[in-house]
């Protein structure tokens, strides 16, 4: 499949957005009007320019309010015409997009529209150009691709065809099965585009809020399979309308542009294949593109490990913490000043090493997780996967007789590792450490990581829900938006589908809130909290009490807001705000949770309690959490 992305994707200049659309590997190029005529140099610079990068011009856009003109308006629709064709012929594009007519004055005449895209394609078919006619959701009387490919069939020209946009076609409450039948030779170019579900005008919606296939909320997947199954061979072109992208570092969203056409023809490609294993009932038609295979995912089975960079007082100080929660040391890295703690399936990793990678973390960003190592079926697979999207390996030094852990390094310079359990029920990385195996361990309070929440800087989060859905397989939730006392954080939850690895990813939309702070003060994204799930959140709490852990304060209010609320017995409430735990439901579901102070101001821990299915992570409690951790002396005492 050839790949191919819009200038309008990109935020830069024009030549900034070529070698940014070449490094990341692109075929092809749709030049979007207005960055070419921003451009200070002739339209064959451009030309030359893409051929030195190796890029195909694919497509020249958009020309607007077209069709459905009174005769003089359209002899003023042709003089135009012939302008910009002067322009393609010496850019080098082939193909021009002809958007349906947004204005008032259109008229609703299919046989006039058709007329009149006649009369251009004739004009551009005499230069060897052809047009492609796309309905945009809002058009005046053109607004889906239905209506607009009977107009393109009834002008009947071989230099006019139709355009698709997922944007368009997934916006309307239109069915849009029908792609599939249309004939796929006259379906002259195909753009792709991801939206979240949000309740706005579609026209506000597509210019601003248009996001990465996977990033959102619409199934771009089927689309380019049905697409596909009409027989269409020509370009994926990513057509991504988008505030923050417009301003975002241009090779990074490159990068992640790839990744998710990758993704959207990974999904294509299993939906074919799904149906190929159902060739009973269906005859497939034979493949006629070739499609992204990366190997399969991993089975993720959940996070063995959770690194922490530390220097030594930190070590010894988190440390303290750590056994105060009822974590064990368990032991010692053979090479390396690394410690291992742990209690039932939770690891904890503290690295101090010096000249190391966690080093140069905690350099730069102070005492924080560093690295989150994946529990999975075949490690090698999965790094196998993460390279094939775009990753990065990392190999970091290895000791005699150590293990090198498949690992990657993210765009935050965090690491992610992939580990393995043997048979022998031991986990791989475990044999780096001299293990302590003194005594039997008491019960655990907590036996296993339920959620690793993190906070990311603004304009981060779609990246990071393209990363978690592509490498690791895990599915987003919609985004929910939770209230600080000083400023309001979008938060969306991501997890695998059978919830062994959850995280909630945090945006801070203003610069005051406690995640813009962490943000800002630690350079970047971070580990904001970790969860452990525990059998017995109230016997787990008394414990912590007695072991003199801070608990965050939950004020009285809450629990009477509580009372309200929910049904609960006055007993249990009581015990409740004794010991600032939360509570929230969900169906038959409850939860229970409390947090610990922030560890020097940087991360917290949380204990949760799950019963009767509850799946969610108590997000109603989060605005009580927020405020509850600003108040003075909670979250602002920054230590070294
Ligand atoms: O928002 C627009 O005007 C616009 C222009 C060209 C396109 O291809 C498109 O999908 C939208
Ligand atoms: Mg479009």
């Amino acid at each position: 499949m050839r790949r191919s992305i819009a200038t309008v994707s990109l935020s830069g200049t024009l030549p900034e957005k070529l070698e940014a659309i070449a490094a990341a590997r692109f075929d092809g190029v749709e030049i979007f009007e207005p960055d070419l005529t921003g451009f200070p140099g002739r339209p064959r610079d451009i030309r030359d320019m893409a051929a030195d990068l190796g890029l195909t011009i694919e497509l020249f856009q958009p020309f607007r309010n077209a069709e459905g003109v009174d005769r003089a308006g359209f002899d003023r629709v042709l003089r135009r015409l012939d302008r910009k064709l002067d322009l393609m012929e010496e850019l080098g594009a082939p193909l021009m997009l002809v958007c349906s007519n947004v204005e008032p004055y259109a008229i609703n005449d299919d046989g006039l529209a058709a007329e009149q895209l006649w009369a251009m394609a004739e004009r551009a078919g005499a230069r060897g150009l052809r047009l492609g006619y796309e309905a945009l959701a809002w058009g005046t009387h053109v607004s889906t691709f239905d209506h607009a490919w009977r107009i393109v069939e009834r002008a009947d020209h071989p230099h006019l065809g139709l355009i698709l946009d997922s944007f368009h076609t997934l916006a309307l409450p239109h069915d849009w099965s029908g792609i599939a039948d249309l004939p796929g030779e006259r379906i002259f170019f195909v753009q792709l585009a991801d939206a979240p579900r949000l309740d706005m005008a579609t026209l506000m919606l597509s210019r601003h809020h248009r996001c990465l296939p996977g990033q959102g909320e619409r199934d771009v997947g089927a689309f380019t399979d049905a697409v596909l199954r009409a027989g269409y061979t020509g370009p994926l072109s990513l057509e991504i309308f988008n505030d923050s992208l417009r301003s975002a570092p241009t090779r990074q969203t490159a990068k992640d542009a790839m990744r998710s056409l990758l993704h959207v023809e990974e999904r294509a490609r299993r939906l074919e294949e799904a149906r190929r294993a159902d060739a009973a009932s269906h005859r497939p038609a034979p493949r006629r593109v070739e499609l992204f295979d990366p190997p399969a995912p991993a089975r993720l089975d959940g996070v063995a490990f959770v690194e922490f960079a530390v220097n030594h007082a930190t070590q010894a100080a988190l440390a303290a913490d750590l056994l105060r929660l009822g974590f064990h040391r368990l032991g010692r890295h053979r090479s390396k000043d690394v410690d291992l703690y742990g209690m039932g399936d939770i690891r904890f990793v503290l690295n101090a090493e010096a000249h190391s990678t966690a080093h140069s973390y905690y350099l730069l960003h102070g005492a924080s997780v560093c690295a989150i190592a994946y529990e999975v079926d075949d490690p090698l697979r999965a790094v196998g996967r993460a390279e094939a999207f775009g990753c990065h390996r990392f190999e970091g030094r290895v000791g005699p007789n150590e293990l090198s852990l498949p690992g990657i390094r993210t765009v935050g310079g965090e690491l992610v590792y992939f580990t393995r359990r043997r048979a022998d029920g031991s986990i791989d990385f475990e044999t780096d450490f001299r293990l302590e195996t003194g005594d039997a361990l008491p019960t655990p309070t907590a036996h296993r990581i339920d959620h690793i929440a993190q906070v990311l800087p603004e304009g981060a989060l779609d990246s990071a829900v393209l990363f978690h859905r592509t490498v690791l397989d895990m599915e987003p939730e919609p985004v929910v938006t939770l209230a600080d006392p000083f400023g309001l954080v979008r938060s969306r939850a991501i997890s695998d589908h059978r919830r062994r690895v959850r995280f909630p990813l945090n945006i801070a939309s203003g610069r005051n809130t406690g995640a813009a702070r962490s943000v800002s003060t630690y350079l970047g994204a971070g580990v904001h909290h970790i969860a452990l799930e525990t059998a017995d959140l109230f016997a787990a709490a008394e414990r912590l009490r007695a072991n003199g852990v801070e608990i965050l304060a939950i004020p009285a209010n809450y629990y009477d807001d509580l009372a309200a609320r929910f049904d609960l017995d006055d007993d249990l409430l009581a015990t409740m705000a004794r010991l600032n735990i939360l509570y929230d439901r969900q169906g038959d579901g409850e939860f229970f949770q409390l947090y610990t102070q922030p560890f020097q101001g940087r991360f917290f821990f949380e204990l949760v309690e799950r019963r009767g299915g509850y799946d969610q992570y108590g997000a109603a409690n989060a605005p009580i959490r927020m405020a509850a951790s600003s108040q003075p002396g909670t979250f602002d005492t920054l230590v070294g």
